[in-house]
């Protein structure tokens, strides 16, 4: 079974790492546009299979979407990453098209595959790999919702000193400044996270997550890739495995939450057939509130793409 990653750059070569270091397919091949990059890293990758002992087959390839052909997923990490200074929506001009382009050769060659989007700004770069693909909405989707609730629970395990493995929590919304948060739906172990710390510590912890994108890059220049690699990476897992994993993931809202014609993180059921149900939560008003400001958000992005001629 083969998964693709297109774009070799930081967090689809992590991505691609992991999937053969997890034997989560046994054949994964890279592309990258950049002439022998996507070759050169497959290959190092390889190398590494003697030592971390798998035998998932990597290669790389240069734009030839035939090595590609019958992929049962693709992530699509290929577009320029921003810089200090920059909000994700500024990536925009350069990574529609990108991502247009890039959908339309995965769909020719892998007609069935599920794609996964992660090229910012993540909930605008899916809805333009929804309309590029042509495909039914719940195989078309975006990796945010994951990346941003382990930095969420990373941040509670460090403060609460105890281990990530026993957090769970819920985030909705946009992956922008405005994504959302839950406390009411964060626990440690089962107990509600808000018996364990103060509302102001927790208060501060959601603002570090709503900026650990920026965090990130304002210490090294570039985006994360590490997390964000994994994380892509858990989501090919759930659909190769058909392990009905409950994510946070972008998807397709066609009156969920309220909400329509739109791609937005929530909760969802992933499996073999991708989104393969949305998961309605009983929102309080506030909630409800972060959460439409935040779809507000990602519509002003909409709004710039529908004017652009790509
Ligand atoms: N959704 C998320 O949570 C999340 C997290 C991290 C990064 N990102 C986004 O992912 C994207 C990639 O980030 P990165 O750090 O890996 O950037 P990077 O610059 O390291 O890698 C991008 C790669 O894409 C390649 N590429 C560009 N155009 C291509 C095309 N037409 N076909 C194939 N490959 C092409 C480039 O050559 C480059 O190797 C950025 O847009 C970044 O903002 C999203
Ligand atoms: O912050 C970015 O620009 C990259 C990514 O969306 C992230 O959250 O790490």
């Amino acid at each position: 079974m083969k998964v693709t990653v297109v774009g070799a750059g930081n967090v689809g070569a992590t991505c691609a790492n992991v999937l053969a270091h997890n034997e989560v397919a046994n054949e994964v091949v890279l592309v990258d546009i950049k002439e022998g990059v996507a070759e050169g890293k497959a290959l190092d990758m390889w190398e590494t299979s003697p030592i971390n002992l798998y035998d998932s087959r990597i290669t790389g390839s240069t734009n030839d979407y035939e090595k590609t052909a019958g992929s049962e997923v693709v992530v699509i990490t290929s577009g320029i990453p921003r810089k200090p200074g920059m909000s994700r929506d500024d990536l925009i001009a350069t990574n529609a098209g990108i991502v247009k382009s890039v959908t339309e050769n995965v769909v020719k060659h892998s007609p069935d595959a599920k794609i996964v989007v992660v090229a910012n700004p993540l909930d605008v770069m899916t809805y333009q790999a929804f309309l590029s693909s042509k495909k039914d909405s719940r195989e078309v989707f975006g990796m945010a919702g994951i990346l941003d609730t382990a930095r969420y629970r990373s941040f509670l395990a460090m403060e609460l000193n105890v281990s990530p493995k026993d957090i769970q929590a819920v985030l909705m919304g946009g992956h922008g400044d405005t994504m959302v948060p839950l406390p009411r739906y964060t626990t440690v172990g089962g107990i509600p996270v808000t018996e364990l710390i103060s509302k102001e510590k927790l208060d501060s912890i959601v603002e570090r997550t709503k900026f650990g994108g920026g965090e990130i890059v304002k210490l090294l220049g570039t985006s994360a890739w590490y997390a964000p690699g994994a994380a892509a990476a858990q989501m090919v897992e759930a659909i190769v495995k058909d392990q009905k994993r409950v994510f946070p993931v972008c998807s397709w809202l066609q009156g969920e939450y309220g909400m329509k014609d739109l791609y937005l993180g929530v909760p969802v059921v992933l499996g073999k057939n991708g989104i393969e149900r949305i998961i309605e939560l009983d929102l309080n008003d506030d909630e409800k509130g972060l959460l439409e400001d935040s779809a507000k958000s990602v519509k002003s992005v909409l709004e710039v793409l529908d004017g652009m001629d790509i």
